[in-house]
């Protein structure tokens, strides 16, 4: 059987979209593994699925698989990449997209000069809706990792996050304290893990080990959740410029009850078929 595919990026982030509106496949945790992989298949930080909604008022379903075959709940740079995938497939004809997510439903919106910007909706913070170990909300808590101790935040952007504060992001080691951090007991569910340098209160440079994949060249929910922690912290303003690996991102957020709303580029790299 063929599979049709797209292959995108987001900074760099990189995703094989698939449309499940006109075409049918079952794609099980060890077949996603296989595409993901670089060197024997596609290769992608993310698989992306667009299926009809279930819940009448949204245009789509957006679902979200790492390369490890996981499903999860939110993919920010995805989101913008499945904007421009559902315009550019003719699947919709608006600018102003609803989608129903395992992490809530978003609001994707395509401007004129082909960026795309997505209300993330509210991030949450309370310790059991991230979910994350904890008696209370705090900005901030203690926490042992591989014998050191850190300050870290906990977020969710619909999917956990940990955002921990350091002097220069170029002299962390991202691959080992990420890889111990994303499975730490006091996430259940296990975690994305940003490390933020901030530079000023409206610009951060951000490296993110994200769960189910390792350190990506970008991760749109981690630079929400960074912006989150930052201005939780008193350390970061409305409207912050997060510098990553791939590039860059525009993030606001007014304080807490109020959504975050994240803007960005999106790239179509290649269309594919794949033999399954
Ligand atoms: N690349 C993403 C996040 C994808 C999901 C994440 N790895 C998780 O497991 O929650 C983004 O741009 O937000």
């Amino acid at each position: 059987m063929l599979l049709h595919f797209t292959k995108m990026h987001g900074l760099g982030n990189d995703f094989m979209v698939v449309d499940m509106v006109t075409q049918s496949v079952r794609l099980p945790p060890d077949k996603i593994r296989r595409l993901a992989d670089r060197r024997f298949g596609v290769g992608f930080d993310q698989l992306l699925i667009v299926e009809p909604p279930t819940d009448p008022d949204m245009d789509f379903r957006y679902r979200i698989f790492n390369a490890d075959g996981s499903e999860v709940e939110q993919c920010g740079n995805g989101a913008r990449c499945f904007a421009k995938f559902v315009r550019d497939k003719r699947l919709i004809g608006r600018d102003t997209i609803q989608v129903q997510t395992a992490g809530g439903n978003i609001e994707l919106i395509i401007h004129a000069n082909g960026e795309v910007s997505v209300n993330m909706g509210v991030p949450r913070l309370q310790p059991e809706d991230i979910p994350f170990r904890a008696q209370e909300q705090r900005a901030t808590y203690d926490l042992r990792i591989d014998g050191e101790e850190f300050e870290i935040s906990a977020v969710s952007m619909g999917n956990p996050h940990a955002v921990i504060q350091v002097d220069d992001v170029n002299r962390t080691p991202v691959a080992r304290l990420g890889s111990v951090m994303e499975k730490h007991g006091r996430f259940p569910k296990r975690c994305n893990v940003g490390f933020m340098q901030v530079l000023d209160q409206a610009e951060i440079n951000l490296r993110v080990f994200e769960r189910g994949v390792g350190e990506t060249l970008a991760c749109g929910t981690g630079a929400c959740a960074a912006v989150v922690a930052g201005r939780l912290q008193g350390l970061l303003g409305d409207e912050v410029r997060v510098n990553l690996p791939g590039g860059t991102l525009n993030i606001h957020w007014s304080g807490e009850g109020h959504s975050v709303i994240m803007t960005g580029t999106a790239t179509r790299v290649f269309e594919g078929q794949t033999r399954l």
